[in-house]
């Protein structure tokens, strides 16, 4: 483990020193999309525009006989398109793949400067996050990028879901952790074709009404089998000071479950999701920026209670010192959201 009064040092001669603060943009969404699709290519400008944050992915979903073509699309990307400075991020292949290396050092010394976040997929300890925290840092310093890019894990492997703790610690670089769904499932052996929400097997049961008939009048409701991990991944990502993220959903037609499954994140305290297709990302935008109704609520009791503490009714509901910090993480997210959006700022009366 590194030296406390080490944590800040530049890992290399010559790179750029390390963030203190991990910077909170609006992130209700990583747009994905496939950088070897000269479509997508072209459309993302219009996509950006709409998008929080936009992620050239190199990893699974692009064929192998389009790693190349997908790096060296992100490159062109990176160097020309007009993103109007919405973040680019991207996501690397794995580190055991044979791609990952020419992945990281061809973006950071092409593209280092646009380039905002790399996510590192199956993370499994603090182990993979040093090796990749030194190699960008050595990259860095080489290139001559100004600003450190920061690095973002997902977790997607019963192993690093063990560890998720000290992944989130790992490193001041470290900006953010996601959950990825469908290869978590497939490491813990869940019985799911599903990439994320729920499933019909994944029930609570209520207890008969007829103690002769067990079929009769049982009501059987699906449950999250998101629940533990997102709730834990929230714990590691907040207490090391960095941002949770709900991951993929892969039934994009399903708008409404879809809906569902990003709204249990965002409550449980994730600060966005990804967006796999351009419907998504109304979606995302919807239900990670708080209800309006919520806010005024949240605002009210602000107002009502100046100095935040003491105990209080308001609308018929106890207030005190720490339901008016609830208030304000709602407040505080809700202003953030409105400096840059005219429809949000009206919705929340700022
Ligand atoms: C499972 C674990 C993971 O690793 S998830 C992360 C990896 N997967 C991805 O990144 C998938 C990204 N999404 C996609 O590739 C596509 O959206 C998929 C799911 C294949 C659906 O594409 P498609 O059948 O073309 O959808 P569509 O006909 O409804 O498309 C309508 C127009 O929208 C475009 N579009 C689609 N997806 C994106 C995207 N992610 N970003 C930007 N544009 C996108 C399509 O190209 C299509 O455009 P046009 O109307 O033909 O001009
Ligand atoms: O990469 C994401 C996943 O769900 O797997
Ligand atoms: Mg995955």
């Amino acid at each position: 483990m590194r030296h406390p009064r080490d944590f800040f040092k530049p890992l290399a001669v010559g790179a750029p020193e390390p963030v203190r603060e991990i910077p909170v943009p609006p992130s209700r969404m990583i747009h994905f999309f496939d950088p070897s699709n000269e479509k997508m290519r072209a459309k993302l400008p219009a996509i950006a525009a709409k998008a929080d944050i936009v992620l050239g992915n190199l990893e699974d979903a692009v064929p192998v006989d389009r790693k190349e073509s997908a790096r060296a699309g992100l490159v062109e990307v990176g160097k020309t398109a007009d993103l109007g400075g919405t973040p680019l991020w991207t996501r690397v292949n794995s580190l055991e793949s044979p791609w990952v290396l020419d992945d990281i050092t061809t973006l950071v010394t092409e593209i280092g400067d646009q380039l905002d976040v790399i996510m590192i997929p199956k993370v499994e300890g603090a182990e993979d996050i040093h090796y990749v925290d030194r190699l960008v840092a050595q990259l860095e310093a080489k290139a001559g990028v100004t600003r450190p890019i920061l690095l973002h894990a997902i977790l997607e492997t019963a192993q690093g879901m063990a560890n998720v703790e000290e992944i989130a610690f790992a490193s001041p670089r470290m900006q953010g952790i996601s959950l990825g769904p469908a290869d978590l499932a497939a490491s813990r052996r869940m019985k799911t074709t599903r990439v994320g929400g729920g499933h019909p097997g994944y029930v609570s049961i209520s207890d008969p009404t007829d103690a002769e008939d067990l079929e009769v009048g049982r009501v059987r409701a699906q449950q999250d089998p998101w629940h533990y991990t997102v709730a834990r991944m929230v714990d590691a990502c907040v207490s090391a000071g960095i941002l949770p993220f709900y991951g993929p959903f892969g039934d994009i037609k399903d708008t409404v479950a879809c809906e569902a499954q990003f709204r249990a994140a965002f409550i449980l305290g994730c600060v966005g999701t990804w967006s796999l297709h351009p419907v998504q990302i109304d979606i995302a935008k919807k239900v990670f920026s708080p209800d309006p109704a919520e806010v005024a609520f949240a605002k009210k009791i602000i107002e009502s209670i100046p100095d935040g503490k003491g105990v209080h009714m308001i609308d018929g509901k106890m207030q005190d010192d720490a339901s008016w910090k609830q208030a304000k993480v709602l407040v505080t997210l809700a202003e953030q959201l409105a400096q840059d959006d005219e429809e949000l700022k009206a919705a929340y009366g700022f």
